[in-house]
């Protein structure tokens, strides 16, 4: 092999030997490469995983950060939530059904149909702890909230695990007892309408709830709701209908939705214009301002009815846009309604699928229907109470602030409020020169007396004693007017009252002196205004400032007993209310007549020229005939209202007031007694007249002022108290003249006696013990106890029995026909003095006494038992009767008087227990009814 080969074969071996070192290099620093590489990656994916657990544990601990937040904020906003809505759905608008009543609030609230289903809400901590995590498990789904626990389907997916159960399917998800309710609440009243969509049974079911709460959360018959139920005739409202007996409920007939939504646009402009008048834009802002409420919240609830026509859609528009602020409010079901400000739809639907408008997306679940035993008894409750008619006013309502009493003046006339009229504004009463005198009708029980309390009151607080006088008179039995006179447990009186009479019904004669007594004034006041040149109060005010005309109110309640004699009573009384009437108005004297009879307007209506002076007219619910004949408003009148008629109640005259009680004592003797600390300390009280009181000698001014041994003039026998305003005492003078001898006639021995003891007790004390002589002579037993009393109280007074008369006969009969002056008057007074024992003879005597005794200064008092029986005395029927110059008689009826009443034929006498009639043909023309005093 040659050289060259071998080399050759060398070099390729050295070649190779080269190629597999640099191999084995080369491999070796691979192998090193790779496990540097792969421990690299180990520390890495050791690292990794390191990093990832560290990660998720601090994601774990956020999220239980977050959930703790999450849960503490969710339950205070719940709390807020469930709170709010407590305040703005208080009592009957938000209670569950099963404790649920009535409680009327002040002002409208928003109404409970539901609860809101609320995003997730806290678990209790154990719960919590048990709650199975989607994040807990590391997997990719980092979601921490965002279900709805209303939700159906994310709740599940939010709460459990794949696998496990929904706890709670068909009925809904979850509640969670802990969570604060928060109730699904609609506003209605003073806000909106309602306008329910959705499942039909629980639509029904809301409607019932919605109408309940909203009748029960007002007074009763302030909510009125109107049915139109084409479709079920009313069925929809059936469990409502006892609401319809009192008119709380009405329905409109399946034609008439067009007359209902033209009436209640009709209602909408009149309470607009009527009732808002520009002052308040809504009648929620009137009530807030005012506190009144002068309008019903009327709710028209309309369910179904197929398409609307043209028409009847334009007034639905307009009661959506205007309603609510006039109170008118729909509820409507079956009836496509454009959304709108104030409108709330809610959709009804079974479970939590129901929405309302307001909540958004919030799933509500409905309220169950309240049951019909609750809507029923409701519904019964609020018919009553509206047939039972409003709640009374405080009289407060008609009085000025405190302090602020007694500073109008009368000069133009007398002005106050009587009430709120039912379109809100106050009514305001006037008497002055136009109207003057106000008729006041109302049957038994309607509150006319209430009514001239309340007018009273009203006046009193606002004009001062010296701008305004009351008269008071009531003719009917009982003591209405008592109270303004001091009485026995409450010494206050109304100090602007001069005289209250009461339990005059049968003493007409009080009426009468009353009317003389305004007739006095009137006559004072027509005479200065002469004097003044003047015509009338405001100018005589004026020109007189320091003299004292207030207006004179003279109140006179069943006035028509007054009128309803045939005698001379009703003639001058009615002369003098014309004449009162006619010249009165201009010279402040105010006439308020007062009747519970249409028997006593229609004693009116004969006298045109009296009715047409009262033109201010007062009806109370039912009154008749007070109001002119096509003005029926009185009839339809609800309790405690009245309408006030200034133009002689003519029908568009008519303002309708709702009067405030002031029958309640207490309340009126509040403002009795403030007006009562403030009285000038110059005024006293009234005077009072009580028909049913025996009036006491020992409080006659007359008796009080006799003096023993003062006059010369001739002695003053007092007979008892005038029915007069100024409780003068009734009297004879026994001059020295022929007839002063006083005969009483009748056979009530009680009221014989009193006369007598009257008149010699009166005569006694004008006389000093030796000043005069007095007999008294008993011949009946009955009266025997009175004689010896009157003889006891008379120092030195003889006292005769019938077997001793006879001494004292012929002793008086010698005295009567002496020819020497009398030293000393010698009143002899006779009890039955018809049972003169003596037969002729003594007869002959008394005669004689009677005849020419009152000459010789020796008068015969006596008690005659019957008006012929006196005859007898006198000489029997053709005999003379002027011996007797003065006469009372007790029951003894008129035309058995005429002998006595010398020229005017009988007298008007209907005999009345304690009532006597005395004549005094020296003085009287007529003769006058006495109340004899009491004997105590
Ligand atoms: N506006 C009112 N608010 C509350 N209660 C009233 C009102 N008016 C009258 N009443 C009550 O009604 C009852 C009858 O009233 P009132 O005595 O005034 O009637 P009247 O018409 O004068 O009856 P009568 O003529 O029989 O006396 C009383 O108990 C009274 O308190």
């Amino acid at each position: 092999m040659a050289e060259s080969t071998r080399n050759r074969v060398m070099e390729i071996r050295a070649g190779l030997s080269h190629a597999l070192g640099a191999a084995q290099i080369a491999l070796e620093r691979a192998l090193d490469a790779r496990e540097a590489a792969e421990a690299r990656y180990r520390r890495m994916v050791a690292a990794a995983t390191a990093r990832r657990r560290k990660l998720a544990v601090a994601r774990d601990e956020r999220i239980h950060e977050i959930d703790a937040w999450h849960d503490t904020e969710l339950a205070a906003l719940a709390g807020a939530a469930a709170g709010a809505a407590d305040r703005a759905a208080p009592g009957a608008a938000g209670e569950p059904w099963h404790s649920w009543e009535p409680t009327p609030l002040e002002r409208a609230a928003e109404l409970r149909i539901g609860r809101l289903m609320l995003p997730e809400a806290p678990l209790p901590a154990p719960a919590r702890a048990e709650r199975p995590s989607a994040h807990r498990d590391g997997g990719g789904d980092d979601r921490i909230g965002g279900a709805w626990a209303g939700a159906p389907g994310e709740v599940t997916e939010a709460w459990a695990g794949p696998d496990s159960e929904p706890p709670e399917s068909a009925a809904g998800p979850v509640v969670d007892e802990a969570t604060p309710e928060v109730p699904a609440l609609v506003r209605l009243l003073d806000h909106g309408h309602i306008v329910i969509e959705g499942d039909r049974r629980t639509g029904d079911d809301v409607l019932a709830g919605l109408l309940l709460r909203a009748l029960g959360t007002s007074v009763p018959g302030q909510v009125q709701i109107i049915g139109y139920d084409p479709e079920n005739l009313g069925g929809g409202l059936a469990g409502f209908a006892p609401l319809a007996t009192a008119g709380v409920l009405t329905f409109v007939g399946p034609g008439d939705l067009d007359k209902l939504l033209d009436e209640l646009v009709g209602h909408v402009r009149r309470i607009n214009e009527t009732v808002l008048a520009g002052e308040y834009s809504s009648v929620r802002e009137l009530h807030a301002a005012t506190k009144r409420r002068p309008e019903p919240w009327r709710v028209a609830v309309l369910l179904g009815g197929g398409e609307l026509s043209r028409h009847q859609r334009t007034q639905l528009d307009r009661l959506l846009r205007t309603g609510a602020a006039c109170g008118v409010h729909l509820v409507i079901r079956g009836q496509s309604v454009e959304p709108g400000p104030g409108i709330e739809f809610v959709v009804a639907a079974p479970g939590d699928g129901a929405r309302i408008e307001s909540a958004g997306d919030l799933p509500v679940r409905l309220d169950p229907a309240p049951t019909p035993s609750v809507v029923t008894a409701t519904c019964r409750q609020i018919a009553e109470a509206v047939a039972a008619g409003p709640a009374p006013v405080a009289l407060d309502s008609l009085l000025p602030e405190a302090g602020a009493e007694w500073q109008e003046s009368s000069a133009a006339g007398l002005t106050a409020p009587l009430g709120d009229s039912p379109q809100g504004p106050r009514v305001q009463v006037t008497l002055s020169d136009y109207p003057p005198h106000a008729l006041i009708a109302g049957p038994s029980g309607t509150g006319k007396t209430n009514f001239i309390y309340a007018w009273m009151g009203a006046l009193a607080a606002r004009y001062s004693p010296d701008e305004l006088a009351f008269y008071l008179l009531d003719f009917k039995e009982g003591v209405s007017f008592a109270r303004f006179a001091p009485g026995r447990r409450d010494p206050s009186w109304l100090p602007h009252v001069r005289l209250v009479g009461v339990n005059v019904n049968t003493d007409r004669e009080f009426g009468l002196a009353l009317l003389r007594f305004l007739g006095a004034e009137l006559k004072r006041r027509a005479d200065a205004a002469k004097q003044y040149e003047v015509t009338n109060l405001a100018e005589l005010r004026a020109e007189d400032p320091d003299g004292s005309w207030p207006r004179i109110v003279a109140v006179v309640d069943e006035f028509q007993v007054l009128l309803g004699g045939r005698d001379s009573v009703t003639a001058e009384a009615v002369d003098l209310l014309e004449d009162l009437a006619r010249r009165g108005r201009s010279q402040g004297i105010h006439l308020v007549l007062a009747s519970q009879d249409v028997s006593g307007i229609e004693a009116l209506w004969g006298r045109p020229a009296l009715v047409a002076q009262f033109s201010l007219r007062i009806a109370l619910p039912r009154a008749r005939r007070v109001l002119a004949e096509t003005n029926a408003a009185a009839d339809s009148l609800p309790r405690y209202h009245a309408v006030v008629n200034a133009d002689s109640g003519a029908p568009e005259a008519n303002r309708i007031v709702r009067v405030p009680a002031a029958g309640d004592r207490e309340q009126w003797s509040s403002l009795q007694h403030r007006l009562w600390r403030r009285r000038p300390p110059e005024l006293g009280p009234p005077r009072l007249f009580d028909g049913d009181v025996v009036p006491r000698l020992a409080d006659s001014p007359d008796y009080r002022d006799l003096r023993a041994g003062e006059s010369t003039t001739a002695p003053v026998m007092l007979l008892g108290q005038t029915i007069d305003v100024a409780s003068r005492s009734a009297q004879t003078v026994l001059r020295r003249a022929p007839g002063r001898n006083l005969a009483v006639l009748g056979t009530r021995t009680d009221e014989a006696c009193a006369i007598l003891a009257t008149a010699g007790r009166s005569l006694a004390a004008q006389f000093t013990p030796t000043g005069a002589r007095f007999s008294v002579v008993c011949l009946d037993t009955d009266a025997r106890a009175a004689a010896e009393a009157l003889h006891a109280r008379i120092p030195g007074s003889g006292f005769y029995l019938p077997d001793d008369v006879y001494w004292l006969l012929e002793d008086a009969a010698a005295e009567a026909t002496a020819s020497w002056p009398a030293d000393r008057p010698h009143f002899i007074l006779i009890y039955a003095a018809d049972a003169l024992p003596g037969g002729r003879e003594a007869a002959d005597q008394l005669r004689t006494v009677l005849r020419q005794g009152p000459e010789r200064r020796l008068h015969v008092l006596g008690w005659w038992r019957g008006a012929g029986l006196l005859r007898d005395s006198l000489g029997g029927h053709a005999s003379r009767t002027d011996p007797i110059g003065a006469w009372v008689a007790l029951d003894v009826h008129g035309s058995e008087l005429t002998p006595y009443y010398p020229g005017q034929g009988a007298p008007n006498w209907y005999p009345r227990p304690w009532r006597a009639l005395h004549f005094d043909r020296s003085v009287h023309r007529g003769a006058e009814v006495i109340i004899p005093y009491g004997t105590s």
